[in-house]
């Protein structure tokens, strides 16, 4: 039987995991292998969900949000008896590695994966760019960009009526979004999970400042790891007299045809998978250092710790004023 790679999507989806589908399938035809895609995360091993894949699988999918390999959160996959039937049926394929795309949870089922016999690299897709090991995370720039789209709509009617609207972007412990975000849209406070916050320091009393200089509508993002965006709305309506409204952007920050710079870090992200697993070398993650793409062991980007950038909270503070 020809040598065999398998693909699959995991966790949350995020805008450029089918550009990084595809570079693997592509990548690895290329390299002469037989590439299977595998459906809905982990769960297509355990259901034998699985589809070869061919040149023409794939087109088409750049330029498409979402992942047309579905994704899923396997309770199954937790456990070792099921790992190991997920092994046993790769080796049944004579599947010689598996490039898992998704997010630190998906990290450690390649890595249990590999551990019974399977070689996986797992690529980092997710909006949250939450991942300690890489600068970077397939989906996040998208993510951004639809939140700033969202957020230049809610500053019109903010303005209009000159309110002050609180705006809640995703990213469950990571308060990167919120912080690029903020910047872009030049909010007049952002809250983090990352930064201990002081509503009438952090916010309130900001909010006075500018208006005292005339400023009449304000923008404050808030990350969902911090959470209580309708609350924090409601006390700066009560503390400042403004109108304000709340906004949850939620699961439209999933969607959407993926940017330039999602597509190109998917595609570098996936040829370089597959460039590992052609040398069988297995329980991998790649990442993006200082604009190169690297690889790390598994369980080593898995220990790293999340450094978060204080320096850009200060620009985006120093501005803000
Ligand atoms: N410790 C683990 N051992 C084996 N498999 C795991 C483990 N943790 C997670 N997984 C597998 O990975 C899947 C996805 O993990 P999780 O739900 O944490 O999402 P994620 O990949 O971190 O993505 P995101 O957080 O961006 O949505 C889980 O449903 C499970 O199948
Ligand atoms: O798909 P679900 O379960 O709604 O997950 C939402 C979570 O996934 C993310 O979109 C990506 O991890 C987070 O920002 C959010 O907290
Ligand atoms: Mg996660």
């Amino acid at each position: 039987m020809a040598k065999s790679l398998a693909v699959l999507t995991s966790g949350g989806d995020a805008p450029g995991m089918n550009a990084a589908v595809r570079a693997v399938v592509r990548a690895g035809i290329y390299s002469g292998f037989t590439v299977y895609g595998v459906y809905k995360g982990y769960n297509g091993l355990l259901n034998h969900d699985i589809k070869e894949m061919n040149l023409r699988s794939v087109s088409d999918i750049l330029s498409r949000g979402g992942t047309i390999l579905f994704t899923a959160r396997s309770k199954k996959f937790m456990q070792v008896e099921y790992q190991q039937q997920a092994a046993d049926y790769c080796r049944s394929l004579d599947i010689e590695g598996l490039v898992v795309i998704g997010g630190d949870g998906s990290f450690k089922g390649a890595r249990a994966l590999s551990n019974a016999g399977i070689p996986c690299v797992a690529l980092p897709g997710t909006i949250d760019n939450d991942i300690a090991c890489t600068d970077y995370t397939i989906g996040f720039d998208t993510a951004m960009n639809t939140a700033v789209e969202m957020i230049d709509k809610i500053r019109d009617t903010a303005q209009s009526h000159d309110r002050c609207s609180v705006v809640e972007v995703m990213g469950r412990h990571c308060g990167d979004i919120a912080l690029e975000t903020g910047i872009a849209v030049g909010a007049t406070a952002i809250i983090v999970p990352e930064i201990e916050y002081d509503l009438e320091r952090d916010v309130i009393s900001r909010i006075y400042e500018q208006k005292d200089t005339g400023k009449k509508h304000f923008i404050v993002i808030v990350a969902e790891g911090v959470g209580g965006s309708q609350e924090i709305s409601h006390y700066i309506q009560h503390r400042t007299g403004i109108e304000t409204r709340a906004t949850i952007l939620g699961h439209v920050q999933r969607g959407g045809s993926p940017t330039l710079r999602d597509r190109v870090m998917a595609t570098k992200m996936g040829v370089a998978a597959v460039d590992l697993l052609a040398k069988g070398v297995g329980n991998r993650v790649i990442a993006s250092h200082e604009g190169k793409i690297v690889d790390y062991d598994i369980t080593e980007a898995l220990d790293m710790p999340r450094k978060f950038n204080n320096e850009l909270y200060e620009v985006a503070m120093k501005v803000s004023i």
